[in-house]
């Protein structure tokens, strides 16, 4: 036997509707009472009786056969509903069951598709208890409140299907109804405030939604026991049933937009963390050549004193003019931005000189985003210290550590850039080899660091006795030159013998030397007919050792 509801007492003399179906239903009689007319058969309204764990129908009076299309009221017991029927319903009846347990009716429009054609009808569902403590639902076919022409049923059935979620709530925010993409939320039978993580906001709006008629309002707002995120279009109007004020609610889930923004919004800040941590200055130009983004290095290297966010917006070309006086070539600094911004060469660097003396290097990067040129990116780092270092390096590669005189290196660079002058014909350029007499003698007496001190004693008096464009430099070990250039035969004769006796009388003089000493130098000339610098130096080196043999402190000369 199908599962039956509970039956009427055999003293119960009204007639229980529960009474009346069962003995209407072929399928339960009462035998100590006589089987009472069917008079639900007699009913013009539908009324059946549905399980809606089993998904079984279980009665269904006359004008219910003619609704479900049956021929027989066992070929409708008979059904199998569950093949027929949607997910969406399905989800609806589990709702309704829920409801029905807990004693509520429902009064609600479904439609149905009994011979494919689409029927409206007002429901009135109630609970309806069997013995093993289970409830089938009580429907009660009414006729619809709402005249239902075609193209409201067509709207109707619109909500029913769209995947946006639909509930209407009366003016207290109570559910009244929901379409099937909001069942899916399983709220139970939340009102309007409980549906939300935040009740408080919930509540401001069914104020707001209070206080105007055909109120719009649209929120964001977080579900409740939930991480998603809904978007709220509540909308307050009139129900048609009651003609009392209810608000429609249509909800769409934007968790994904939500996520997407904060990951955005995320990045974004990162981003402004990175470019605010940079040491390079930055400055993004768009297309019409304002200010973007500009950051605190930026700031800092031009001296600008404002935040970076205040120069958004700013004209680039009038502020490159501006900081024109702040370089040393200033109309190089503004034509080269104009040059890359004109596109005549993609990312470019190059190093600038700052009127303060500080340098600055300057990368130029256009934007291009789809084959466009969207702006100009231009980073600027303050390269003092390393021209600094780099200018300290060449010095030290140049320059000789116990006197501070040119070393063999630059005397080979600045001797090769005297011959190449005298080949080009320029005015002749003289050559000096120094060497100390009896050097060897001073340090097996006096020590090294005596003999250092000889060193640069000769080193100084090159230094004071020279004109600048002479060129005094320490070759090896107690071997100097000296690069003369715009220097006649004679001339460099008379400076060469004056230096040896400046050397020697300084020698003399010196208090912090306990010896006395002397040189030899060698003199001769840059020649256009030299091979080589070797040629030159061979014959400076011939000219002073002539010097040395002919008894030392002395100058000899081979032009
Ligand atoms: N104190 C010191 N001595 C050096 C340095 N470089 C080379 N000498 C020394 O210079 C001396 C050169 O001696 P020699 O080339 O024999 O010639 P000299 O003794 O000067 O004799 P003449 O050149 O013939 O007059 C050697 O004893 C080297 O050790 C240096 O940096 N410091």
């Amino acid at each position: 036997m199908k599962q039956g509801p509970t039956t009427g007492t055999p003293h119960d003399t009204t007639p229980h509707p529960c009474a009346l179906i069962m003995t209407s239903s072929h399928h339960l009689s009462l035998p100590d009472q006589p089987p009472p007319e069917p008079l639900l058969d007699r009913l013009q309204t539908p009324v059946w009786i549905f399980d809606i764990e089993r998904e079984r129908m279980h009665y269904a009076n006359a004008a219910a056969l003619r609704l479900w299309n049956a021929p027989t009221i066992d070929a409708l017991l008979d059904r199998d509903w569950s093949s027929t029927m949607s997910d969406a319903s399905r989800q609806r009846l589990a709702d309704y069951r829920s409801r029905l347990q807990r004693g509520e009716h429902i009064d609600e429009h479904w439609t149905f598709y009994p011979g494919g054609q689409a029927v409206s009808l007002h429901c009135r569902c109630s609970g309806l208890p069997l013995e093993d403590g289970r409830i089938e639902m009580l429907v009660e076919g009414l006729e619809s409140d709402i005249l239902l022409d075609a193209s409201s049923l067509r709207a109707l059935e619109a909500v029913r299907h769209i995947p946006l979620m639909v509930s209407v709530f009366d003016a207290a925010g109570q559910l009244l109804v929901r379409n099937p993409a909001a069942l899916e939320l399983e709220r139970g039978n939340a009102s309007f405030v409980d549906a939300f993580e935040d009740p408080d906001q919930a509540r401001q709006l069914l104020q707001r939604l209070e206080h105007q008629a055909n109120c719009l309002l649209e929120a964001v707002m977080r579900v409740k026991g939930d991480s998603r995120w809904h978007h709220l279009d509540l909308c307050r109007t009139t129900d048609p049933k009651t003609s009392r004020a209810m608000i429609v609610m249509g909800e769409l889930d934007i968790t994904r937009r939500k996520d997407l923004e904060h990951a955005q919004l995320l990045a974004k800040r990162q981003l402004e963390v990175v470019i605010e941590s940079l040491d390079v200055g930055l400055l993004l130009e768009d297309e019409r050549r304002n200010v973007i983004v500009a950051n605190q290095a930026f700031c800092d290297i031009f001296a600008i004193d404002a935040l970076p966010d205040t120069l958004v917006g700013m004209d680039c070309r009038e502020a490159a003019h501006a900081a024109k006086p702040a370089f040393r070539d200033p109309e190089r600094f503004v034509a080269r931005i104009e040059a890359l911004v004109a596109g005549e060469q993609g990312q470019a660097r190059d190093i600038l000189a700052m009127a303060d003396d500080r340098f600055l290097e300057r990368c130029y990067t256009p934007v291009i985003v789809d084959q466009r040129h969207r702006g100009h990116l231009w980073g600027y780092r303050d390269i003092t210290r390393q021209k600094r270092r780099e200018a300290d390096w060449a010095l030290q590669a140049s320059t000789d550590a116990l006197t501070g005189l040119a070393n063999r290196r630059a005397f080979d660079e600045n001797a090769r850039k005297v011959a190449a002058a005298v080949k080009a014909g320029e005015s002749p350029a003289a050559l000096l080899m120094i060497d100390i007499d009896r050097f060897k003698a001073i340090n097996d007496t006096f020590g090294h660091a005596e003999g250092d001190k000889a060193l640069c004693l000769l080193a100084d008096t090159l230094k004071g006795k020279l004109r600048d464009d002479d060129l005094p430099c320490r070759t090896s070990g107690e071997e100097f030159m000296v690069i003369m250039p715009n220097m006649s035969p004679e001339v460099a004769e008379g400076v060469a013998q004056r230096l040896r006796i400046q050397i020697a009388e300084r020698a003399i003089a010196a208090e912090a030397l306990p010896f006395h000493f002397t040189v030899s130098i060698g003199l001769t000339g840059f020649k256009a007919s030299d091979a080589s610098l070797e040629a030159l130096i061979r014959r400076a080196d011939a000219a002073m050792y002539q010097a040395k043999h002919e008894g030392r402190d002395r100058v000899a000369t081979r032009w």
